[in-house]
């Protein structure tokens, strides 16, 4: 699917595609010294919602604050900002929402802290990011970057390389998304998503100082599973656990509840997404279209 809309935000401004353009010296180019979120608005035919808007936009700031650049609006001018955005260009479709905040000087120095902050919102119309109906996945060599050398609780620009070769690798090798290892060789995310295994009924995935995003999509399958009676335990997810699982999934905004029927060459489970992992998904699927009561709070509606 084409990446493409009509309006960008742009430092505050409703900004034309073609001119949403940043010079060869912008900073962020060069170190990777920029934050970012993904976030998904979709539409149930009445309405375009946001999901959990205000957590990404906090999220973000944290970020902002962990790298140590100053944003140069407030939380509520960027939540502002998405929504004028998913206005201008009029959507009444599922779209991707991609704020970022880049150190735009054109400088070479490494020292940001007096360098401009620039803020953009992009968002075009996103189906899946990953096949829905089971991916197949390789533990990769390039493990997950420890949080001692970089801040990966923050979604920074920079970290990402991690996950573009981690990717790559898997790709590479024949599968759809990477599984990486920490330092110490337990699975702890997808390239881009955080993990979940399923043994015996309960619910496993990594604590969140185990060097991970703390996922938002992460939060709510947690909340979801918890209203299904489905127990949850947050602790370090050996390679074993991973293989011999009856079920596994990946959670993340693009991703959103992606079944694993693979790992290594070894089916998981029956090699079919499993009747828990099913479950969530379903349930998520009705929850971000605005289909169950109690999860309203976490739409924002667009019109
Ligand atoms: C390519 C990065 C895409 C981005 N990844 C989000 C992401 C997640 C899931 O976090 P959340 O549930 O808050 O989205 C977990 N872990 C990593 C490394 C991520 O990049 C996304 O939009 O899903």
């Amino acid at each position: 699917m084409k990446i493409y809309a009509q309006y960008v935000w742009l430092d505050g401004r409703i900004t034309k595609w073609e001119e949403a353009k940043v010079h060869v010296l912008t900073h962020a180019l060069h170190y990777g010294t920029s934050i970012f979120e993904g976030i998904r608005a979709y539409w149930n035919g009445e309405n375009l919602y946001v999901f959990r808007l205000d957590d990404h936009v906090a999220r973000m700031f944290y970020s902002a604050k962990i790298l140590g650049i100053k944003m140069p609006y407030s939380q509520g001018e960027v939540r502002n900002a998405v929504l004028e955005v998913l206005r201008a260009n009029s959507f009444k479709e599922d779209v991707y929402i991609r704020p970022v905040a880049y150190v735009s000087t054109p400088t070479v120095t490494l020292d940001v802290r007096s360098l401009d902050v620039s803020v953009a919102v992009v968002a075009f119309p996103f189906g899946k990011y990953l096949p829905p109906d089971g991916i197949r996945a390789a533990i990769v060599t390039w493990r997950r970057v420890h949080n001692t050398m970089l801040p990966v609780m923050a979604k920074i620009g920079g970290i990402y390389v991690n996950s573009v070769l981690a990717l790559v690798e898997a790709r590479s090798r024949g599968y759809d998304e990477a599984l990486l290892l920490d330092a110490n060789g337990y699975v702890v995310e997808g390239s881009g998503e955080n993990v979940f295994v399923v043994r015996r009924g309960k619910m496993y995935t990594p604590p969140v100082h185990s060097s991970i995003l703390e996922g938002i999509t992460r939060d709510a399958i947690i909340t979801l599973a918890d209203d299904l009676k489905i127990p949850v335990a947050e602790k370090p997810v050996t390679r074993e656990e991973v293989y011999t699982a009856d079920e596994v999934f990946l959670v993340g905004t693009a991703a959103e509840v992606t079944p694993v029927v693979e790992v290594d060459g070894r089916a998981i489970g029956d090699g079919r997404p499993g009747p828990i992992t099913t479950r969530l998904r379903e349930l998520y699927a009705r929850v971000v279209r605005g289909g169950v009561e109690k999860y309203l709070h976490w739409l924002t509606p667009t019109y």
